[in-house]
C-alpha cells in the first residue's frame, strides 16, 4: 500500500497514525510503528539499498532520526546477526513504503516487532524523497516522529518540541553509548558458510577506544589477527597503556567531535607521542585530527550511504565506501606533519590523514562496511602491517 501525505495540519487520512514534524513546521503524515509515543533528534538520511538493521544498530546514529531513501525498508525482516551493536542508538524511522512481511532465509522475525522491542519509533509510508530534497536543500533539521493510534496530534507542540532541542553541534554523545567496562574481544567476521569465526592464536593485542564502536570493525580487527581489548571512551591514558598493546585503535561514534575532545583529547595526545601504530575511524579519525591541530565542522547535510567514492591520494585508486558522518575535517586546520590521504569524490572533503613519520593514519569511510562495499578493507591490513613492524623494530 502507498500512501502520498499532504502538508495539512490535520491528518489527511482517518487511519493516519503517526506524523513527523519538522522544526519549521513542514509535516510529513504517515502509519506508525514501533513504540507509541513521540522522539525528537536531527533528520538526517542515508542512501544505502540494503543493510537497514546494521544502519539502525549503529551507535554513530545516536540523537538521529534516519530517512531510508531506498524505498523497500523491512523486507528482509532482521536477524541476530546483523546487529552491529547490543540495541539501536538512533532515535527513530522514516520509511517509504509500509513494512511487508519479512521475506529472507536469514530472517528470525519482522521489523515492526524488532522496532517494538528495542523501543524505536517508525513512521511508513511518508514521501521520503521529498523529504531528502528537503534536507539537500535546507540541511538536516531537528524534528519530531509522533506516533499514537488515537491519530490526535498537538502539532504546536510538537514543532516546539523539535526547536527546543538543541542539536548535535556541541554535541558530546560517546560516553553515552560507550561500554561502561572494559571487555576483550575475538570473534571475527562473518561469511555465509561459517557465520561468525573467532581468533584462537595470536600474540597480537590491539586497544580500541570505544566512542561507539561499530562489532564489525572489532571483527575486521581481529580477522587480521589480533585480540582486542575494548576500553570506555573515557579511560585514561595509563589504563590503556597498563594493558601493553601493540597498536591503538579509535572508533567511530555519535555527536560532534569538538564537543568530544574534553576527556579523549588528552589521552590521544599522550597515545600519539609513545610511538605505537594508531588507526581512527570516522570519529576517530576526527578526533585525530583534532589532536593533530586540526579542525572540524558540521557539514550541510553529511555523507550517508554505501557508494560513497573516495580516492586514495597516493596511489589515485579510488575505492566506493560505506560512510555516516555529518561532520568533517577542515583542510585547511591541518599540520605541516600530516598528509591528506583520502578525499571525496562527491565533494572533495577530507576523508584521511596519515602521519608523515608516524605509523598513524585515519579515515571518515567505514572499511567495516556493515553495511556497504568493502573495497577498503585493506587499511586494516594497512594498521597490522604498521603493528607488526613496531612490534619487529
Ligand atoms: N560514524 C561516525 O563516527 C560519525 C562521526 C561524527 N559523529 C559525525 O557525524 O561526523
Amino acid at each position: 500500500m502507498t500512501h502520498s501525505p499532504a502538508d495539512t495540519l490535520s491528518p489527511p487520512a482517518s487511519d493516519i497514525s503517526a506524523v513527523l514534524v519538522l522544526a519549521d513546521g513542514t509535516l510529513f503524515w504517515g502509519y506508525g510503528f514501533g513504540t507509541e509515543g513521540s522522539i525528537v533528534g536531527e533528520v538526517c538520511f542515508n542512501t544505502s539499498m540494503t543493510g537497514y538493521q546494521e544502519i539502525l544498530t549503529d551507535p554513530s546514529y545516536a540523537g538521529q532520526i534516519i530517512t531510508f531513501t531506498f524505498p523497500h525498508i523491512g523486507n528482509v525482516g532482521t536477524n541476530m546477526d546483523d546487529m552491529e551493536s547490543n540495541k539501536p542508538a538512533c532515535r527513530g524511522l522514516v520509511v517509504r513504503e509500509m513494512i511487508t512481511e519479512e521475506a529472507n532465509f536469514r530472517a528470525d522475525g519482522n521489523l515492526q516487532d524488532w522496532a517494538e522491542a528495542n523501543g524505536l519509533i517508525g513512521i511508513q509510508g511518508v514521501d521520503t524523497r521529498k523529504l531528502t530534497r528537503y534536507i539537500r536543500d535546507n540541511g538536516a533539521p531537528n524534528g519530531v516522529i509522533a506516533y499514537s493510534l488515537t491519530g490526535e496530534f498537538d502539532i504546536a507542540a510538537l514543532i516546539a518540541k523539535a526547536n527546543d532541542w538543541p542539536g548535535l553541534q556541541g554535541m558530546d554523545l560517546a560516553k553515552d553509548v560507550s561500554c561502561l567496562e572494559t571487555y576483550g574481544w575475538d570473534g571475527t567476521r562473518w561469511s555465509l558458510k561459517e557465520g561468525y569465526g573467532e581468533i584462537t592464536e595470536t600474540d597480537t593485542h590491539i586497544v580500541a577506544v570505544d566512542y561507539g564502536a561499530k562489532d564489525n570493525i572489532l571483527r575486521c580487527l581481529a580477522h587480521t589477527n589480533a585480540v582486542v581489548t575494548v576500553v570506555p571512551a573515557e579511560t585514561d591514558f595509563d589504563t590503556i597503556m597498563a594493558l601493553n598493546p601493540d597498536g591503538i585503535f579509535l572508533s567511530n561514534g555519535p555527536g560532534d567531535p569538538a564537543a568530544t575532545g574534553e576527556y579523549a583529547l588528552p589521552v590521544i595526545h599522550k597515545l600519539i607521542e609513545t610511538g605505537l601504530p594508531i588507526f581512527g575511524i570516522c570519529l576517530g579519525h576526527q578526533l585525530l585530527a583534532i589532536a593533530f591541530g586540526g579542525k572540524t565542522y558540521k557539514m550541510h547535510q553529511g555523507h550517508r550511504g554505501a557508494n560513497h567514492p573516495v580516492q586514495d591520494t597516493r596511489t589515485q585508486k579510488v575505492e566506493i565506501t560505506s560512510m555516516n558522518h555529518g561532520f568533517s575535517v577542515d583542510a585547511e586546520s591541518l599540520p605541516d606533519e600530516v598528509i591528506i590521504s583520502h578525499t571525496s569524490l562527491f565533494d572533495g572533503t577530507v576523508c584521511g590523514i596519515a602521519h608523515k613519520e608516524k605509523p598513524i593514519f585515519s579515515v571518515q569511510q567505514h572499511p567495516e562496511a556493515s553495511p556497504g562495499p568493502q573495497d577498503s578493507f585493506y587499511l586494516f591490513q594497512d594498521f597490522m602491517t604498521n603493528i607488526l613492524k613496531n612490534k619487529a623494530a
